[in-house]
């Protein structure tokens, strides 16, 4: 059976289910047919678990079917297929704890976390969220624990995408199981993606089914705060305790542990505790762990022994069935023309999305006018200046040469090398999507192509964001370091 028998497959596949659903979890399997059998690679352990209950028996009678009615060899296993050109496997991702012998704290307490400590207070969080964070962790007792998460954030008030769909059923399956198969959950993304919200949602969702589940939540810069506190007064063994007593431990935005390093490996050794006891550890974090500067190997790693997921920014739907779902919440009537026209102009990420809608509304009740496009214009003129001015050709060349360290004069010159071609693709294509200028203007800005070029460009792009993941996770960077 050769491997083109699975593009086959998939094709007949990609008729019999919806797209999303398609795309979310049987388009990202790669194969590898050898000696009669065929190995079918997810990306995560989750994507694995869920194709070899839901589809695998669909996928192997389409095989049999295509293979003349035998019945072919078909085996899964996390990681990619392996390429010819391509010596190197991506590791697989080890599924279970094995017993590493656990290193003595020995660390010291860093200027940094002394100065973590000293801005945290008691009630307040230091970043300001939507929502009011409780102090977390009293180490003398009386812990409140369900207190700490926002109930607002829910599944139900979670608007489901392309972007978010793996992430929220990853989290919905954790919820509904925690310290089960996907321990620790390291949800990873831009800011203001809905993060927070997913973490909170599962934590909601935990206490909902087990009210005596002890859920603690907490962004990193509290357990910093916490344990120089505690190593003040003496009491690290009680707040070593209280971390290992939870059910469920929610760390929010963990790159903050960078360069804190008596905190990572307090971290590191609750983390494994927790882990060995059957408890459900989540951290969200603004990357993907090995791109977390100034943090440990050890930790880094760990991170990546359960599961791992990408919150992605929304595409135009799913901004649109946001703003609907918020301004439902707000009790206000918005008309889908006027959601059309907020999310075509917002498109850097969810908060400042829910800010420039919670603008028109507060405009909207002042002077008493209907939402209208015209309306929205006038009441977000200024953000949207903003923006505009921030995207400019000349700041995506700019952008898109230093990440792929090459010159802004490579990309407007006539050089056809793939070192050189590709990143102007996705600077020509990242022009389409973010600026006003239309193809001609790009094509010239671009040393004068013409504007099929161009053209070709964003749907090469379009095209490779689908069937490359290393260019879907570069566009999604750049859609984030010129939007934020
Ligand atoms: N899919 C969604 N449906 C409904 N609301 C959403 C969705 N995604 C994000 N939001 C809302 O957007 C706001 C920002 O989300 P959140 O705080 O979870 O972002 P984050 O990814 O944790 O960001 P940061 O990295 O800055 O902490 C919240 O009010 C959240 O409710």
């Amino acid at each position: 059976m050769p491997n083109s028998m699975w593009h086959q497959c998939l094709e007949v596949l990609r008729d019999e289910f919806p797209a999303q659903q398609f795309n979310t979890w049987l388009r990202p399997l790669q194969s590898d047919h050898r000696e009669g059998q065929l190995m079918l690679f997810a990306p995560n352990r989750f994507v694995m678990d869920w194709v070899n209950e839901k589809y695998l028996r669909r996928i192997e009678e389409v095989l049999k079917d295509l293979n003349g009615g035998q019945a072919p060899r078909v085996n899964m296993k996390v990681g990619s297929a392996p390429r010819e050109s391509d010596p190197v496997k991506r590791s697989e991702m080890p599924a279970r704890l094995n017993g590493q012998v656990l290193e003595e704290a020995g660390s010291r307490v860093t200027e940094e976390e002394r100065g973590v400590a000293a801005t945290v207070p008691g009630s307040t969080s230091v970043r300001p969220k939507s929502y009011s964070e409780r102090r977390p962790v009293q180490i003398e007792g009386d812990i409140k624990h369900q207190s700490f998460l926002n109930e607002g954030f829910t599944f139900e008030t979670f608007v489901e995408g392309k972007s978010n769909q793996l992430a929220r059923a990853a989290s919905m399956q954790v919820a509904e199981n925690p310290g089960g198969a996907y321990n620790p959950l390291f949800l990873y993304g831009g800011v203001g993606l809905g993060k927070t919200h997913l973490m909170h949602a599962i934590g909601n969702e935990i206490v909902r089914r087990n009210p005596k589940a002890k859920v603690a939540y907490l962004r990193s810069e509290r357990f910093v705060a916490d344990m120089v506190k505690a190593l003040q007064l003496n009491a690290i063994n009680e707040f070593k305790r209280y971390y290992r007593s939870v059910d469920a431990l929610l760390i929010d935005d963990i790159q903050f542990f960078a360069r804190k390093e008596r905190s990572q490996e307090e971290f590191f050794h609750t983390f494994n505790a927790l882990l060995e006891g059957g408890q459900q550890v989540i951290v969200t974090c603004d990357r993907f762990p090995k791109e977390i500067v100034d943090m440990e190997e050890r930790l880094k790693s760990r991170f990546g022994w359960g599961l791992t997921v990408m919150v992605e920014p929304p595409e135009l739907e799913t901004r649109v069935a946001i703003l609907m779902k918020k301004a439902e919440q707000a009790n206000v009537k918005l008309s889908s023309e006027a959601a059309f026209f907020i999310a075509q102009k917002i498109r850097s990420n969810v908060r400042e999305l829910e800010g420039a809608l919670r603008l028109v509304i507060a405009n909207a009740h002042f002077t008493g006018s209907e939402i209208t496009p015209p309306f929205i214009r006038e009441s977000l003129k200024d953000l949207l200046a903003l923006h505009e001015k921030q995207v400019s050709i000349d700041n995506i060349q700019r952008t898109v040469a230093e990440y792929y360290k090459i010159k802004v004069a490579d990309l407007l010159s006539k050089r056809r090398t793939r070192i050189v071609t590709r990143p102007r693709q996705v600077a020509m294509s990242l022009s389409k999507e973010l600026t006003n200028h239309s193809l001609p203007e790009i094509g010239d800005a671009f040393g004068g192509r013409d504007h099929t070029t161009v053209l070709h460009a964003c749907k090469k792009i379009v095209e490779l964001q689908e069937t490359d993941p290393g260019i879907r996770e570069d566009y999604q960077n750049f859609m984030r370091l010129l939007t934020t």
